[in-house]
């Protein structure tokens, strides 16, 4: 992980050289260059929204450590005037159960977009398992399963056809699909309600049979933007166990949420942003540095109202 894990890991700039910018440990291989690698930045008729100084181009030099399971550097995205992320690095090891937490805005949802394939960075890399996501798109989106938050899906099939749609598109046989969408269905609590149209289900089944639909080509890494939200405490427990079990087998999970106590149970390691900044990274006791996580969370990213409230109410 991050060199300086209990530290507030800040980035002054997307463009600077970052200290962790030195390699992760292991063997390097050679990326490709820019010229291989037209999807590395903006696309050729989008004016980039970060003009790409020659220090940020220097940063796309070398594929990290295929053992660890994400890598990103300095990934970068502005919205209009606002910086929704700047220059984020991180190590995510294989077989963590990592959370990545922050507060509503801090650009979360935009990190694991860019970080997965389905918002193109203006600037910066990320790997998974040592594959450029931009560069090798069809080889990345193999080893990773993504449950996108506030993405539509499509919720005129019924929950198991769109398990399955999910898996012949990741080009597993049909015999394997109706095996695993079986099996899917029934430890989602969805047995019954996949032969429903997903457009009737309600926020929770929605969440559960897109967490399906991402596990279905039984990836290396699932990447889950807020999996827990709106879904019933035993569904959420079952997912968890599911969760832990995969990661015990070498899997790797990567979730945002903003429940901390959550976060604390659940995951071997943590990322704190805010403001698209990272502010913390390492394991969960390096980050929480002795303290409660929630504790450590409010120091970080600040934010807590001193004065009288809403005296009126
Ligand atoms: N498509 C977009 N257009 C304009 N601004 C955007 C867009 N997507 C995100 N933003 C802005 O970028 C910033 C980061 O948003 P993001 O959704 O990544 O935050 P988040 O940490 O996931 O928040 P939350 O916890 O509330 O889901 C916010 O200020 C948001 O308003």
């Amino acid at each position: 992980m991050s060199e300086h894990p209990a530290e507030p890991h800040r980035t002054e700039h997307p463009t600077e050289p970052h200290p962790t910018e030195a390699h992760p440990t292991g063997s390097h291989r050679t990326a490709p260059s820019s010229a291989e690698a037209p999807h590395a930045g903006p696309a050729p008729d989008e004016a980039p929204a970060v003009a790409p100084s020659a220090a940020a181009r220097r940063r796309a030099v070398d594929a990290p450590d295929p053992d660890l399971a994400l890598v990103t550097r300095g990934l970068t995205k502005r919205f209009g005037d606002k910086t929704a992320l700047d220059g984020l690095d991180l190590d995510v090891p294989a077989g963590s159960f990592y959370g990545v937490v922050g507060p509503n805005g801090a650009g979360k949802t935009t990190a694991l977009s860019m970080a997965t394939g389905l918002l193109r960075p203006d600037l910066g890399q990320a790997w998974i398992h040592g594959v450029d996501v931009w560069a090798q798109p069809l080889e990345a989106k193999r080893r990773v399963g993504v449950l996108a938050d506030g993405v539509r899906t499509f919720d005129r099939l019924t929950g198991a056809q769109l398990v399955t749609y999910a898996g012949l598109l990741h080009g597993v046989d049909a015999d394997t699909v109706a095996a695993r969408t079986e099996d899917l269905l029934r430890v989602m609590d969805l047995a019954d309600a996949g032969r429903k149209l997903v457009v009737d289900y309600s926020a929770g089944m929605t969440k559960k049979i897109s967490l399906a639909a991402a596990m279905v080509h039984a990836p290396d890494v699932l990447v889950l933007d807020e999996p827990f939200e709106a879904v019933d405490p035993v569904s959420a427990a079952n997912i968890r166990d599911i969760l832990h079990d995969y990661v015990g087998r070498g899997g790797t999970v990567i979730v945002s949420s903003h429940v901390m106590d959550l976060v604390q149970r659940m995951c071997s390691h943590v990322a704190v942003i805010a403001g698209g900044t990272l502010r913390a990274a390492g394991t969960l006791e390096e980050v929480r540095a002795g303290r409660d996580l929630e504790d450590r969370f409010v120091d970080l990213v600040g934010g807590r109202h001193e004065q009288e409230g809403l005296a009126w109410l």
